[in-house]
Order: structure tokens, then sequence, then C-alpha cells
């Protein structure tokens, strides 16, 4: 559905940047696709080069099959009827109201009264504005603001609705809510959506794939889960660590004097991780009953990541040396991530 290839944007300029470098992405029809990244990594230049708000210096963006690349301005304007886009703050016309700002695309481009009507007012109940069509921005909140946005990106039936930041400003219920909206759309239209955010939590809510950005360059992508389960990049690590804790607390590996070394008297402490089914197998009860090990569990907790549980545990295997090395062993053979952390006084 969308093709980046080899996407490059340099500003230049008194400071000259290299905010995109070499980027190809393909997103699929109907697909959430998520990108994030800090400040500065490039996000925003990545979405508008999708919708050629920002022309990349070289490279092409193909959307259902048309290089947007090679268009004159008037075949560009056309083409762009098809990408809605939604933004951090709103950007709504003061002086319009509800109706009349979702009725503003479609005004420039030539529709009619009544057919600009029939089109927008089951839009307008999509997202949940049927009672506040006469309203002006000012009267309404954050969310309604976001849905008033949505409604004017979805007047002209776009194939591709881009997000730029869409809830960065605004609370985490709110923003629960429009990420909702968001999925519902995906799924009543099919439309693809593509979303840039520097918020793990909203990747985690509703995207299927994500790239990760640093720097202009795509460090790491993937299904949500797979990312979610086996970062391979620091930054995506400190993301995901934001949103899903899998780490005691400092505080708590200084009282359990962590070594490297599995010196005399220590133990293994080991997280474990598993995903899906995995989760039923009886891990703990296995090391107990197997190898006679006292296990000691420090931390544990399940999560549900597009419908996968993702389970973390971090134990102890107190016990006799021997034993407790075959106990790692079967923890390896098993389908479940395991890493030995280090090793700590025995008996916690
Ligand atoms: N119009 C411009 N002229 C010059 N440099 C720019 C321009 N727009 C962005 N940049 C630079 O390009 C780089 C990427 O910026 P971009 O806005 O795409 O990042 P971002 O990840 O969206 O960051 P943020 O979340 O802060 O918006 C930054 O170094 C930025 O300073």
């Amino acid at each position: 559905m969308i093709e980046l290839k080899h996407i490059s944007k340099i500003y230049e300029g008194a400071n000259r940047v290299e905010a995109l470098k070499d980027i190809s992405l393909t997103i699929e029809q109907g697909q959430i696709y998520g990108i994030i990244g800090q400040s500065g990594a490039g996000k925003s230049t990545l979405i508008r080069c999708i919708n050629m708000l920002e022309v990349p210096t070289s490279g092409n963006v193909i959307i259902d099959g048309t290089d947007l690349t090679t268009l004159n301005e008037k075949q560009l304007r056309e083409e762009r009827k098809y990408i809605g886009m939604i933004f951090q703050h709103f950007n709504l016309l003061s002086s319009r109201t509800v109706y009349d700002n979702v009725a503003f695309p479609l005004e420039l481009q030539g529709m009619s009264k009544a057919e600009i009507k029939e089109r927008i007012l089951p839009i307008l109940d999509i997202v949940k504005l049927s009672d506040r069509l006469d309203n002006y921005p000012s009267q309404l909140s954050g969310g309604q603001k976001q849905r008033v946005g949505i409604a004017r990106a979805l007047a002209s039936n776009p194939k591709v609705l881009l997000c730029d930041e869409a809830t960065s400003a605004l609370d985490p219920q709110t923003t629960k809510s429009i990420l909702e909206l968001l999925k519902d759309i995906n799924q009543k239209l099919n439309l693809t959506i593509v979303l840039i955010t520097h918020e793990m939590q909203v990747i985690r809510e509703i995207c299927d794939r994500v790239a990760v950005i640093e720097g202009g360059v795509i460090l790491e992508e993937g299904t949500v889960v797979d990312v979610f389960t086996n970062p391979q990049e620091a930054t995506t690590k400190d993301f995901i660590s934001a949103v899903v804790s899998d780490n005691l607390p400092p505080e708590a590996l200084e009282h359990l004097e962590l070594h490297d070394e599995w010196i005399e008297g220590t133990a293994p402490l080991v997280r474990l991780k598993f995903t899906g089914q995995a989760t039923d197998e009886p891990v703990v009860a296995g090391l107990v009953k197997r190898f006679d090990l006292d296990v000691s569990i420090l931390f544990g907790g399940v999560d549900y990541i597009q419908n996968t549980s993702v389970g973390r545990l971090i134990l102890i295997l107190n016990g006799d040396r021997t034993k407790a090395q075959e106990g790692l062993h079967y923890l390896n053979e098993l389908n479940i991530g395991s890493e030995v952390i280090g090793y700590v006084r025995a008996n916690h």
C-alpha cells in the first residue's frame, strides 16, 4: 500500500541537516503502522514525506502503485485527497463550526452543499460529534477537537490516514479513547493508518507493526509483539522499559548483592520472558519438582500486547549447584527467553 524506497531528506541552509538517511519501509493495506523516536529523530519529516508535504531529496514514495515523486502539482493535489492527516494541535479553523471545519476540504474540492451533507453526517456520527455540529472549536475539549480533526481527515474518503503525534497533547484517558476510535475506523473502513509518536504506550495500544527511528535511520522494524518481546537495540529497550517493566529496581539489586561470577554461596538470578502459549508452561513447578530447587519469585507480570500474552518473571534458583545448572539447561530448552542476570546470595 505504502512503499518508501531509499528516502533521504537533507535540509540545506546555514546548518545543513541530514534528517532522513536512505529509509525504506513497506506498509500493507489495513495496517496500523507506528513510527517511534525521540525528539529530532526524523519522525515528522518521514511522515510528511508520505504525503509529500516534505519533498524527499532522493528516493520514491509509492502509494497504491502511484509514485508521488513523479507527479506534477495538479496530479499531486489529486492524489493527496486520498491521504488524510491529523495533527498534535488539531489545526482547526477557529471561526468555523464543527460541521463547517469538516466540510471545508470538500468545499475546496467544489462539492455541492447537499453532497457534503450526505458525506459528512455519517462521519460525524462515527466520531460521536453529531450533537456538537454547531459548536466552535473553543467550546470543545481536546479530545473532541481531535475527533473533529479525524472527521475532517475522513471527509475525503482517504485510503491512508497519517497521524502526527495525534495524542501527544491529550491526557491519558482521552488518549485511550482517541486510540480506540482510530482502531475502530481502521477496522470499519479498512483504512491504512501511519502514526508517529514518542510514546511506546501508543504503539502498544493499537499498532500492528513498529519502526524505531533515530538520527534519520530505522534502527529496527517488526511486529509489535516481536519488537516488544525481543528488542535488539538499546533505544528500543529504553522505550519499552517505559511501559513494560522487567527489571528489578536498582535498590533491590543492591540489596541482593549481585555478582557477575557464580561464587560459593550464591545462586543464579534469572529473567524469564514468555509469549503466547508458552505462558501456560508450568515452568516454576518444573524447576521445583524436577530439580528440587527452592525457587524465589522476585518479580512477575503478564501483559497483553495485540491479544498475545507476554509474561515476565525474575527468579532465584536456590539449591544444589549441579541441580541449578540442570535447571538453567531446562529453561534454555523451553520455548521461552531465559537470561541469567547474575548471581545473588542464596536463600532469599
Ligand atoms: N524545515 C527544517 N529546516 C531545517 N531543519 C529541519 C527542518 N525540519 C526539521 N529539521 C531538522 O531535521 C531533524 C529531524 O526533525 P524532525 O522534526 O523530523 O524530528 P522529529 O523526530 O519529528 O522530532 P520532534 O518530535 O521534536 O518533532 C532535526 O534535526 C530538525 O532540527
